[in-house]
């Protein structure tokens, strides 16, 4: 019996020895550099235990490679590519995109309804159906309907800001003011934060947001253990918050069929292409199902996003009030006295916010890093050098490394928006400032969330001077929110009315 037994646990520990010791000389194969991994956890043993955000985790790896144009390390067991030179990133997201279609995230669709149809999670021809759905966001004639909405939620943004006499947590104010603006421009709802500020939607949109342990073990599930995240079939947005959005929009989609309620909305776009296409005989093209996943997925994505650059544009702009003062300059010229005067052209012409924003991102990307499937064995080349990839590895984009590199951005964390004034970024390879991605995954709702961004910096600006409240305190990324660049803890401001504008 004691034989068995010690049989039993050496035969264990020899599979947990061949498990954790497998794939381990994968690179050296290879002949690709790489970082020495740990046991079990590889190289992302801080973002499992989510002391980090993989923004910073990727910066670790990216300085240990010291210049190398990729290196390899592991994600638990999985091998890894990161890919450091600017001229390979352009291959890996652009050139060479056949090779690298799909995103490297793995969700149990029926687990997860709601992100069934997020161009984020599609793979092969359904990623080509929903994406071709958000195309119009990057039109002209859209973004004009919607900055009408945009400019009803600066216009509430401003009268909170005016009633509240005390300082404001701009998380918060940021977190109402995109989720109203999102929410009314994709589903078709004018939820009204600033007014209504215990509602259901309020809810939902802050459970949405702040990542909780279970949602955001969920994520890392998906990024680095899919076989696990699928085997249990864990949730990234939860049942109730699921519910809740589909009822909104369902209710908002029935209320206009049935009332003829026209808006300028996405929610409208594809009513519009369903009465189109039954008037001339071909049938619905988008059913509830459809028109509730695609609305979610400007919803989700955009909400996301766009609510914390707000936040940490607003505290740049807190910390450097000569920026502000020239921002507030620049709005002069331009002859803006009130919202109802902004315009898309407008926005677009200014330059000087332009680098302001431009500046957020890049120390605040919202989204650290890409990772893409290598679905066709390919090779790379630089130079002489010819990197060999084998269909199924992971290849990584780490913008937030990017972003931080001294090599393309001197002193990188200082707040500095001259950094992309016209020459100098004329200097810089296009591929090492990434916020929005490249390629044809590019960020669909770039435009947009420049045009949401932009709105609201200049309203607060033109009314108001954003001031610390206390002593200047630098702002650390938040290690639960894993794949986002949030803020840790609260960010508290100052608004004081700004009187002498005009
Ligand atoms: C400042 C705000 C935003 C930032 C920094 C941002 C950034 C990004 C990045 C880095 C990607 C990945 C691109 C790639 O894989 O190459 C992405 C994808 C995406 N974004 Fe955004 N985004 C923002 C706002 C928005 C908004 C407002 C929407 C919705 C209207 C949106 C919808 C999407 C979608 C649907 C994808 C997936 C595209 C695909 O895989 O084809 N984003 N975004």
């Amino acid at each position: 019996m004691l034989l068995y037994f010690v049989f039993f646990i050496v035969s264990i520990l020899y599979l947990l020895f061949i498990y954790v010791s497998w794939n381990e000389d994968y690179w050296l194969k290879q002949r690709i550099p790489f970082v020495e991994p740990e046991k079990l956890f590889g190289n992302i043993k801080d973002v499992i235990l989510m002391k980090k955000t993989i923004g910073e985790v990727y910066q670790d790896i990216y300085s240990k490679l010291h210049g190398k144009p990729v290196g390899g390390f592991f994600k638990m067991k999985q091998p890894i590519l990161m890919v450091r030179h600017p001229d390979l990133i352009a291959e890996i997201l652009d050139k060479k995109f056949e090779s690298f279609h799909d995103n490297d995230i793995h969700i149990r669709r029926d687990a997860d309804p709601i992100l069934k149809l997020n161009p984020v999670l599609a793979v092969g021809p359904m990623w080509t159906a929903t994406r071709s759905v958000l195309t119009p966001l990057q039109s002209h004639e859209t973004l004009e309907g919607l900055l009408y909405i945009i400019k009803i939620s600066c216009k509430n943004m401003m009268n909170y800001i005016t009633q509240q006499k005390i300082p404001i947590e701009v998380k918060d104010l940021s977190s109402k003011f995109t989720s109203d603006v999102i929410a009314s421009c994709s589903l078709g709802t004018e939820p009204n934060s600033f007014k209504r500020c215990d509602t259901q939607f309020r809810k939902m949109s802050d459970k949405l947001l702040q990542k909780d342990l279970k949602s955001n073990a969920a994520l890392l599930f998906a990024l680095y253990a899919p076989m696990f995240g699928n085997l249990f079939s864990f949730r990234i947005i939860s049942k109730d918050i699921c519910k809740y959005f589909v009822s909104v929009i369902s209710d908002n989609c029935k209320q206009r069929v049935q009332q003829g309620i026209k808006r300028k909305d996405f929610l409208q776009r594809l009513i519009d292409i369903n009465k189109e296409s039954e008037a001339s005989g071909e049938g619905t093209v988008y059913n509830y199902q459809s028109i509730m996943g695609h609305c979610m997925s400007i919803f989700i994505n955009g909400y996301n996003m766009t609510s914390h650059p707000l936040g940490f544009c607003l505290h740049n702009l807190a910390m450097n009030p000569e920026v502000q003062d020239k921002l507030r300059k620049e709005i002069k010229t331009f002859g803006i006295s009130s919202i109802d005067a902004l315009s898309y052209y407008l926005i677009e012409s200014m330059e000087y916010l332009d680098m302001v924003v431009c500046e957020t991102l890049r120390l605040h990307p919202p989204m650290s890093a890409v990772t893409r499937v290598c679905t066709c064995s390919c090779e790379l080349s630089l130079g002489e050098h010819k990197y060999k990839i084998e269909k199924g590895i992971p290849v990584t984009i780490p913008i937030f490394a990017l972003h931080t590199d001294p090599q393309y951005f001197l002193e990188p964390m200082k707040f500095d928006p001259e950094r992309f004034d016209k020459k100098n970024r004329s200097l810089r390879h296009q591929f090492v400032y990434l916020p929005f991605g490249a390629g044809p995954r590019y960020c669909p709702g770039s435009k947009l969330a420049l045009l949401i961004l932009k709105s609201a910096v200049i309203s607060i600006i033109m009314n108001f001077e954003v001031r610390p409240r206390g002593a200047i305190k630098e702002i650390e990324h938040d290690p639960m929110s894993s794949l986002l660049s949030t803020a840790k803890g609260e960010i508290w401001l100052q608004f004081k009315e700004h009187v002498t504008f005009y």
